[in-house]
């Protein structure tokens, strides 16, 4: 669907060159949410915008849709855009003109009557949610709304791509999660390709199939976003990954010498992470059964990711030395991470 090839893409002001984009190569298949995750100024949407040609990259090859887009005229430039919607985290509505007037600007000179044009400007709005807010102006709406407006003006064209570039950025948490679902219902109903920019790994988790980590102009991890969570490879995507989970704060606990994590003669305590796609028995309740051990959970960080659990537990155990020792060795094989945190055994 898209296939960026070796896209390099450098700005020169003055003496100073930028490297925004360092050879980055890779596909996004049709029909799926790709996310593009990175530290402001990673280059994520220098990248993206050489999907639309917003941006020419300096070197490399973009295929959208198998369009080679750097080879077309100005005038089929122009239509293969209309297949690419786009929305921003400022949303860029224009604020002279009512919600309809904002979704319909796309589609002047698109052949179609000013009755077939009010018709799916009604039809738009409705399928985001605010079919009521036809003849509001920008200014009486909240950032959720102005971003739903936005979203529905980009799909005037009926395009094949959306690319959101910080959609969710400038929107409260609940919000987001209103306009990611919105994204994904989209995704789902109409088969758009969804690429989102973000800095916020929860985003990612929350909708993307697949994510690629962008540094220094770079990709320089990228794969299934359940595979990424699981296994990260990069310090910057463990990082990324951290900010999404509260199963690092029993580092601080320990730090702080909290009574949560006081233990007795013998116990320990454990971090147990879901790596692996298929741990879908109650491993908690079985292995305190199976070893006659307890298992006293501290916290818990369980996400569905791509349908399936993701996170993990820190608790503390108890129980006989060995029992403990089997109970750890059956988790590892099934694929759970386990990693003590602290232990009270060695005092025995
Ligand atoms: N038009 C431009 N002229 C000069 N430098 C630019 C231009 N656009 C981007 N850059 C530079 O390219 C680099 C990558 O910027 P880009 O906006 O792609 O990063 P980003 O990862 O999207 O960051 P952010 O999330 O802050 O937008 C930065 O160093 C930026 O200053």
């Amino acid at each position: 669907m898209i296939k960026l090839s070796h896209i390099s893409k450098e700005f020169v002001s003055g003496k100073r060159t930028v490297h925004a984009v360092q050879d980055v190569s890779l596909t996004i298949d049709k029909g799926e949410i790709f996310g593009m995750i990175g530290f402001s100024g990673a280059g994520k949407s220098t990248l993206v915008r050489c999907i639309n040609l917003l941006e020419r990259p300096t070197s490399g090859k973009v295929i959208v849709d198998g369009q080679d887009m750097l080879s077309l005229s100005a005038k089929e430039l122009r239509q293969a855009r209309k297949k690419i919607g786009m929305i921003f985290q400022h949303f860029n509505l224009m604020p002279s003109r009512t919600v309809a007037g904002n979704v319909a600007y796309p589609l002047r000179g698109s052949g179609l009557s000013k009755q077939q044009i009010e018709e799916k400007v009604q039809r738009l709005l409705d399928l985001v949610g605010i079919g009521d807010k036809a003849e509001a102006y920008p200014k009486q709406l909240s950032g959720g709304q102005k971003q739903r407006v936005a979203i529905a003006r980009a799909l005037a064209n009926d395009p094949n791509v959306l690319l959101c570039d910080e959609a969710t950025s400038a929107l409260d948490p609940q919000t987001t999660k209103a306009i990611l679902q919105l994204l994904k219902h989209l995704n789902e109903t109409l088969g758009i390709t969804v690429v989102i920019i973000t800095h916020e790994m929860a985003v990612v988790k929350e909708i993307c199939h697949r994510v690629a980590v962008m540094e220094h102009g770079k990709v320089v991890e990228s794969g299934e976003v359940f595979n990424i969570f699981a296994n990260p490879r990069e310090d910057i995507t463990k990082n990324f990954i951290h900010t999404t989970s509260n199963l690092r704060k029993i580092e601080d606990l320990i730090a702080e010498d909290s009574p949560v994590v006081k233990l007795n003669p013998g116990e320990l305590i454990v971090r147990l992470s879901y790596i692996q796609r298929n741990v879908s028995e109650p491993l908690i309740s079985t292995v305190s059964r199976k070893f006659d051990i307890v298992l006293n959970i501290i916290f818990s960080d369980i996400a569905i990711v791509q349908n399936a659990p993701i996170g993990g537990t820190v608790a503390i155990i108890s129980g006989s030395r060995d029992q403990i020792t089997q109970a750890i060795a059956y988790l590892s094989e099934k694929n759970v991470g386990v990693e003590v945190i602290k232990d009270a055994r060695v005092s025995e």
